[in-house]
């Protein structure tokens, strides 16, 4: 073997080798746990990182802006989150749409270090956040809202350390944003505190804050969930709205839902109630009640800046007995004594109950019950309507209404004045040929279950989703109204102008519209009521407001039967019609395809009310596709008449909301285009200028290349009277010329005059729309 110069060195390398084969030999098992172990580490390092951001997302599409105090030179946690919030927008959304997947765990959690959020903290000054949430179906508690809002922002501007308040409606915003482990949006920063304000009305049927009073119960029983996980916030307090007319005391429901959302918060914030629960009676002194509250929690705001306990959160302020039973009820699970009226076994039973619309029959007999009523039984104690000696009945006199016995009302409408003096009649005159001075206005209801915007009862007779009083006999009912009506007629004699002819005719009622207020087929005897009105041959028109899908189907034949259709989406229904059903929406379709199985029965109507800035705009595509569902035979499109009462101006409404009648013009032709383009056979068939009313029709009417809109009565009254199968087109006739789209629609029979009663000639049609716009009122 060669060991000469670099022959040693293969063998030193072989040698090094060997070695460290046997070292590797005599310890790989150590090394390779070594080895692992690190892994392992690094591993659970990071899983660590991920975790703590999950547990963390923030409000995408936050401005900088909304959060006064933030400084351009701190570093934003938007900024910091923002890659990240992208790639876990996706994690976040499946957590919401998961019901049983764990939601948060604990309270939120700080973002950045513990160094930094000291730092931050010192750079700013600790501030309190008031978040007021409310929930409000009929407009009151949403009007005492703002004012809270407004009175809180004034104290805000004399305060650095109080933030402008925010304003939440609990319909619109996910619970879980808010009231699981404190607000998640706006994302919440160190030195801002949360001091939430619940404002909630109280109702015994099945509304949003049912679903909210849930939310807090499970989100407190949740054994995933700390019990307090809003021990976070500054504190809280609540005002709740009652009505101490139909629920006299706390024991018989009065503001049962604020006092249930107050006891859950209580237990949620690990009882930081920082003021004493505010209960006000909507028809008491509500206005100084919330003046009191807004005082009171304006003194919590002062003192927890002065006394600088913000971070830490206030102590509940409840006695010491309340905190001891709130405690007791914590411990005990026995919850359902601390609630007045039981809501939480009410809300489960809720949760268990069929549909109950199915126990309603006809003829008097079992109460038709809402499916969104508690209870699955008839009341126990019926009690009038409107009882003569209510301050609704007062109110409802006033407003010329004659109450007929405890829930029907009559009243002689102005176009029935007017064509008394011979100056003119409806658009029912022009379209179905009803002169005004034959017909009484009337309704079986006076209790609606909508509190639309325009509505004419002036906010002032009772409204309800279900049935819950006694029951007048129809008989009792048409002899009351007949009675009121020609009462109402004959006062009419000495009021110059009165046409002796047209006198004489009115004594004699022809038709009967059921439309003044209320809904009529609430009315559990409705059929019988339509009954006798066609024994006499008094033509019934029926207008329902698409809520109350089981009692139009139950509905028998009527002259002719409207449903009105006030939007053409949900969120507008919502706005114009503030309907007391939470499902609306639902109920509204139903409506529809109701109308649409009776369209070859009897003739159906689509009325449309036109108000500016609500259901206008944007909206006749929405509305033709309502027309393609519906499949009505008339579709009457009307500019609102202005009220002017507190109830509409507090909805927002003013005059400017009235359309012209060429504003009218213009969406009905754009609605009669988008038919077409849905190849719906219709038409623009005629028009009431003088009430800025125009009528579109089915084709189905177009009989010879004429228009048929007008009913012939005695055909139809003939045709009852044999009881046999017929038709809409089988009584109708056809429209006079005057009425015929184009040509205005003022009977030629009568006179117009302006207001003081000088006769007019009008041609134009805008200078029409202002005339009958002005005329209304
Ligand atoms: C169908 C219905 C049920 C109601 N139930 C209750 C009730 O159980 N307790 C109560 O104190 N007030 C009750 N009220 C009265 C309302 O709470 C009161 O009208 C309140 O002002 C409504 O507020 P909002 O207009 O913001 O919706 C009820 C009202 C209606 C129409
Ligand atoms: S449906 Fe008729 S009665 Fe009821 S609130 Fe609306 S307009 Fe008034």
């Amino acid at each position: 073997m060669d060991l000469g110069e670099g022959g040693a060195t293969p063998v030193i390398l072989a040698d090094w080798l060997d070695r460290l084969l046997t070292s590797w030999h005599d310890h790989r098992v150590v090394v390779s746990a070594l080895v692992l172990l690190c892994l392992f580490l690094v591993w659970v390092r990071r899983h660590k990182q991920v975790r703590r951001v999950t547990s963390h997302p923030s409000s995408p599409g936050l401005e900088k802006a909304d959060w006064p105090g933030q400084t351009a030179d701190q570093p934003s946690n938007n900024v910091k989150t923002a890659s990240k919030e992208a790639q876990l927008a996706k994690t976040d959304q499946t957590r919401k749409t998961r019901p049983t997947a764990a939601r948060v765990v604990t309270g939120r959690k700080p973002t950045g270090t513990k160094a930094e959020r000291s730092l931050q903290r010192q750079a700013e000054p600790s501030q309190i956040q008031p978040m007021i949430f409310f929930s409000s179906l009929t407009g009151t508690t949403e009007q005492l809202t703002k004012q809270v809002a407004a009175e809180l922002e004034i104290f805000s501007n004399s305060q650095s350390s109080i933030l402008k308040p925010q304003l939440y409606d609990l319909s619109y915003i996910d619970l879980d944003d808010y009231f699981i482990s404190g607000p998640k949006t706006p994302v919440p920063r160190p030195n801002v505190h949360y001091f939430y304000l619940l404002l909630i009305p109280s109702y015994d049927i099945d509304t949003i804050i049912n679903t909210v009073l849930a939310h807090l119960d499970e989100t407190h029983n949740d054994f995933r969930i700390d019990t307090a996980p809003l021990s976070t916030l500054a504190g809280y307090t609540v005002f709740g709205i009652g009505d101490k007319e139909g629920w006299p005391s706390e024991e018989k429901g009065f503001c049962s839902q604020a006092i249930e959302a107050d006891k859950w918060m209580a237990k949620l914030t690990g009882r930081k109630r920082a003021y004493p629960i505010g209960l006000a009676d909507v028809k008491g002194n509500l206005t100084g009640a919330l003046k009191d509250w807004i005082a009171g929690v304006c003194s919590v705001f002062e003192e927890l800046s002065i006394t600088g306990t913000l971070g830490e959160g206030v102590p509940g302020s409840g006695d010491a007995i309340e905190s001891a039973d709130e405690e007791e009820a914590d411990e005990g699970e026995e919850e359902d004594m601390e609630f007045p009226d039981s809501g939480r076994n009410k809300r489960r039973k809720l949760a268990a109950t069929t549909d109950l619309e199915d126990v309603g029959g006809k003829n008097g007999s079992p109460l038709a019950v809402d499916f969104t009523t508690y209870s699955s039984s008839a009341p126990v104690a019926l009690k009038a309507m409107v009882p003569k000696e209510s301050p609704t009945h007062a109110a409802l006199t006033k407003q010329g209404y004659t109450i007929v016995g405890t829930h029907s009302g009559v009243k002689i409408c102005r176009w029935t004045k007017s064509a008394l003096r011979g100056r003119g009649s409806c658009y029912k005159n022009s379209f179905y040929g009803i002169a005004s001075h034959l017909c009484m206005e009337t309704t079986p209801s006076l209790s609606c279950s909508n509190k639309c915007v325009f509505c004419w009862r002036h906010g002032t007779n009772p409204v309800s989703t279900t049935w819950r009083w006694q029951v007048d006999d129809p008989q009792a009912i048409f002899d009351g109204a007949k009675e009121g009506h020609y009462k109402k007629i004959k006062m009419m004699r000495g009021v110059p102008g009165v046409r002796s002819d047209r006198f004489a005719e009115a004594m004699r009622i022809r038709h009967c519209a059921l439309s003044l207020v209320g809904e009529p087929i609430f009315y559990p005897r409705i059929n019988e009521f339509v009954g006798l009105l066609h024994s006499e041959q008094i033509s019934s028109f029926l207008v329902c407001n698409a809520q109350h899908p089981q009692q139009l189907r139950d509905l028998d034949r009527v002259t002719q039967l409207y449903v009105s259709i006030d939007a053409s989406n949900k969120d507008s229904l919502r706005k114009i019609d503030r309907p007391l059903h939470r499902d609306f929406w639902e109920r509204f379709q139903s409506c529809l395809a109701i109308l649409r199985e009776k369209r070859f029965v009897q003739r159906t109507v689509f009325r449309l009310t036109l108000v500016k800035g609500f259901n206008v705009d944007d909206e006749v595509e929405g509305y033709a596709d309502l027309v393609a569902k519906g499949l009505p035979c008339f579709i009457e499109v009307k500019g609102v008449t202005f009220c002017g009462t507190n109830v509409s101006s507090s909805a927002g409404l003013t005059m400017g909301n009235v359309p012209f009648y060429h504003e009218v013009v213009t969406f009905v032709e754009a609605l009669d285009k988008a038919l077409v383009k849905r190849g719906l056979d219709y038409g623009i068939a005629a028009e009431h200028a003088h009430s800025c009313c125009v009528l579109l029709a089915s084709k189905r009417f177009l009989i010879n290349d004429k228009w048929h809109t007008v009913i012939d009565y005695d055909k139809f009254f003939g045709l009852l009277k044999q009881g046999v199968e017929f038709a809409p087109e089988d009584y109708c006739k056809p429209t006079p010329e005057w009425a015929l789209w184009g040509n205005g629609g003022f009977d030629p029979r009568d006179v117009r005059v302006d207001r003081k009663g000088r006769p007019k000639e009008l041609n134009d049609t805008v200078q029409r729309g202002l005339a009958a716009a002005v005329e209304d009122f």
